[in-house]
């Protein structure tokens, strides 16, 4: 068993909605990246290859490759579970936080969980999506960006 840890921070600019967990939330501003901005989704891909002392995501999936220019993280997200299943990894669980202000993400959360479970080839069971604020302190709590944690397991 191998464990994993990612984090990930995304501005919020330009126009929303945004996209955390592959779910599309309505809210005021976008998130600032050069692909979709799922900083959740990246806080998970940096955990998978943590786990599997891969690098990171920028590593494989580099933001000065037009390549990934606006790219579905889901797409990125596969790509890296296809990386570890090619080793023998599979994903035990992960436990993923949203560091948000706003938007509200409970509305969202069992959605992510379907997406992110059948992205990464497991149960809904073994995913898990939590958020909180920041108190209003701080970057997030400003309302200047949001970040994402994820911790993984993997095991051969
Ligand atoms: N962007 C967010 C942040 C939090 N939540 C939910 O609200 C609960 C309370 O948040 P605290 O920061 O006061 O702990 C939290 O447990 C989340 O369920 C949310 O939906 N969206
Ligand atoms: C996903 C990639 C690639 O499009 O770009 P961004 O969307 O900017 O995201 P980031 O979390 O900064 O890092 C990884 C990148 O290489």
């Amino acid at each position: 068993m191998r464990i994993g840890h990612g984090y990930d921070v995304h501005k919020f600019g330009g126009e929303g909605p945004i996209t955390i967990g592959g779910v599309k939330i309505d809210y005021e501003l976008g998130l600032l990246a050069h692909s979709d901005g799922d900083v959740l989704i990246h806080a998970l891909c940096d955990a998978l290859l943590g786990a599997a002392a891969l690098g990171d995501i920028g590593k494989h999936f580099p933001d000065t490759d037009s390549a990934y220019a606006g790219a579905d993280s889901r797409g990125l997200l596969r790509d890296v579970m296809a990386r570890l299943h090619k080793l023998g990894y599979r994903l035990v669980n992960a436990d993923l936080t949203i560091v948000a202000q706003a938007p509200k993400m409970a509305p969202h959360i069992d959605t992510m969980r379907q997406l992110l479970a059948g992205d990464c080839g497991v149960t809904v069971d073994e995913i898990n999506v939590k958020a909180t604020t920041t108190e209003k302190l701080g970057f997030a709590g400003r309302k200047e960006g949001i970040a994402a944690h994820a911790v993984v397991l993997i095991t051969k």
